[in-house]
């Protein structure tokens, strides 16, 4: 099965590639994140951030390396354990991707359930989660009618439901007005605060200096640099 233990690492790539057909998205990339980092990826447009993002939930897989996700090595993982894999992760995208025809409450909700709330207890912690994001009075709202800031708010609700160990965040604050971005990140190092892993792909230098960390630079594939930055007073 492929378990393996490297204490105070939760996520840990060798020497990874990903080809696309002849086209080498990502070229010999090798780094740990620890337990409990929040780490930045950064880098130019194309330079294969997303990609990265998406070979540690298997969204892609590797053409050639190793990831190792708490334990589990991906090159290894039999089929039915992706789920499981898929578990650990709560997943924010820069266009929110909420289910239109759903409410704020309901698109939080199905995570709720489907992570095998007892039914008793389903409304109390969407509510909740509602609550913590600022979004309770909106829960009715349909996505179409909630600013960007608020879809991306009801998103981060959504990615903490099942209580992952890691959030990934694809340029979360892309397509936000300043203040809304503020938002989104300290909601973000709010749930980091409560043990978690968060790992953000971003353009944003602003929001990076902000927050300070660590900070992965990507270049056309390859790893540039890995290098801490500081918080900004
Ligand atoms: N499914 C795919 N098929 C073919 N090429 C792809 C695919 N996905 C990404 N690529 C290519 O791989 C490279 C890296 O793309 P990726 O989306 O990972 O970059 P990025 O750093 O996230 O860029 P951006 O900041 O613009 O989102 C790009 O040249 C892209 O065109």
């Amino acid at each position: 099965m492929g378990v393996y233990d490297n204490q105070g690492v939760i996520v840990q790539l060798f020497h990874v590639y990903k080809c696309y057909g002849t086209y080498n998205a990502l070229t010999d990339i090798t780094f740990d994140v620890a337990d409990n980092e929040f780490l930045f990826i950064s880098g130019p447009s194309g330079a294969g951030k997303t990609t990265l993002l998406k070979l540690l939930y298997m969204g892609e897989t590797a053409s050639q390396g190793n990831i190792i996700i708490d334990g589990l090595n991906l090159s290894r993982i039999s089929r039915s354990r992706i789920p499981f894999l898929r578990r650990k992760f709560g997943i924010i995208f820069q266009d929110y991707k909420l289910i239109p025809t759903k409410t704020a409450y309901e698109n939080i909700a199905l995570v709720v359930e489907a992570v095998g709330t007892r039914h008793n207890l389903i409304k109390k912690k969407v509510n909740s989660l509602l609550r913590t994001v600022g979004m309770d009075e909106k829960s009715g709202a349909l996505p179409k009618s909630l600013s960007g800031g608020e879809q991306q708010r009801i998103a981060v609700a959504r990615a903490i439901a099942g209580n992952p160990k890691i959030i990934i965040a694809d340029e979360p604050t892309g397509s936000l007005d300043a203040e809304s971005a503020d938002k989104i990140m300290s909601l973000l190092k709010q749930y980091h605060s409560r043990g978690a892993t968060v790992i953000i792909a971003t353009h944003d230098t602003g929001q990076i200096r902000k927050t300070g960390g660590r900070v992965i630079i990507l270049k056309q594939g390859q790893l540039e640099v890995s290098t801490i930055i500081p918080k900004l007073d």
